[in-house]
């Protein structure tokens, strides 16, 4: 079996993207942000306090045939960037883009945290990294990838993250129209339940590429790029008036100036991430100022490589034994 969906931005900035997913019979269609940095799959619900809820979708397991409460089991999740949300499980009919699992844990949230509120468009999070990352107790549940994983064509799924525009996400197949070339993959660790793994070295516009490992985590869910200081002062050197501000929390720069691209290696293959996507935001909407999509990872114990790195590839997340995980141009 295998199943495809849309990734779309959910802003002008692509600060997230969402996919949609139904839940539920007859089946409730909810925009979910497909998460490899976590492993529950919550979502906006009947639950929730009118007070939380903006405008999202809502799943309502009263009104599907197929929901089953599961008893006595709750979950509350805390996120890098400080969000959470908290509640109770059901189990109900799941699909994503023609790929249906029947018993899928549905975490109905019963309070999420203001940045879930004020995202609009997102209805809740898919996790698709390891289910030992599942919060639900007393006993931990699977993804909806650990759970289709018996019926997919083949155990993988691929995200092809687009700049400003839809990208997609498969299941159970590696679409050849989707890339060019070959995909260099790289070894996967589990622990503790992330997609890590390691850069093989980065080079700063048409600089020297430097050999040097960088571990980290693949997350579709964590919008930016988060490398040790050293690599990114090296970039932000070559930048004119750029800074690294304690008000903002981050590099920012003249919006006018040129950036230098930033090129990763995966093994032996490499990957250049255009200007454009580092020019990340203006810091308010008349501003001259704008925010880099490469920060400093030095406040997070992790490297994370997120949209802003991912979306210069094609990601192919290898859920064989042992996992791995592959890159492709496009
Ligand atoms: N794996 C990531 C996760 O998906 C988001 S949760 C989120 C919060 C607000 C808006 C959208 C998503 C959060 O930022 C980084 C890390 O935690």
């Amino acid at each position: 079996d295998t199943g495809s969906a849309a990734a779309i931005p959910i802003n002008e900035v692509d600060i997230a993207y969402v996919t949609p997913v139904t839940v539920g019979t007859p089946p409730q269609t909810l925009m979910l942000d497909l998460d490899t940095g976590s492993s529950d799959l919550w979502v906006f619900s009947s639950l929730t306090p009118s007070s939380q809820v903006r405008g999202q979708d809502i799943y309502t397991p009263a009104n599907s045939s197929t929901s089953k409460l599961l008893n006595g089991h709750t979950w509350s999740i805390r996120y890098g960037d400080g969000s959470g949300s908290r509640g109770t499980v059901y189990l109900d009919t799941l699909a994503v883009g023609g790929l249906e699992v029947k018993s899928q844990a549905v975490q109905t949230a019963q309070e999420v945290s203001s940045s879930f509120t004020q995202e609009q468009s997102l209805d809740g999070l898919m996790g698709l990294g390891f289910s030992t990352l599942n919060t639900v107790r007393p006993s931990s549940q699977l993804t909806f990838f650990d759970n289709a994983r018996p019926s997919l064509d083949e155990e993988v799924f691929t995200a092809d993250l687009k700049y400003h525009a839809t990208g997609s996400y498969d299941f159970g197949f590696v679409d050849r129209a989707k890339y060019t070339g070959n995909i260099s993959y790289t070894a996967v660790t589990e622990s503790p339940g992330y997609w890590t793994h390691s850069l093989s070295g980065y080079a700063v516009g048409s600089g020297a590429f430097q050999t040097t490992r960088l571990s980290g985590i693949s997350d579709t869910g964590t919008t930016l790029l988060y490398l040790p200081t050293a690599v990114v002062t090296a970039y932000y050197r070559q930048v004119q008036g750029a800074q690294n501000s304690q008000y903002y929390g981050g590099y920012v720069f003249p919006c006018s100036s040129s950036l230098p691209t930033f090129t990763f290696g995966i093994e032996e293959a490499r990957f250049t991430i255009p200007a454009s996507y580092i020019n990340y935001t203006r810091i308010s909407p008349t501003s001259t100022t704008c925010y880099g999509g490469l920060q400093s990872s030095s406040g997070l114990g992790i490297n994370i490589f997120g949209d802003v790195a991912l979306k210069a590839a094609f990601v192919v997340f290898s859920g064989t034994n042992p996992p791995r995980i592959g890159f492709a141009h496009k």
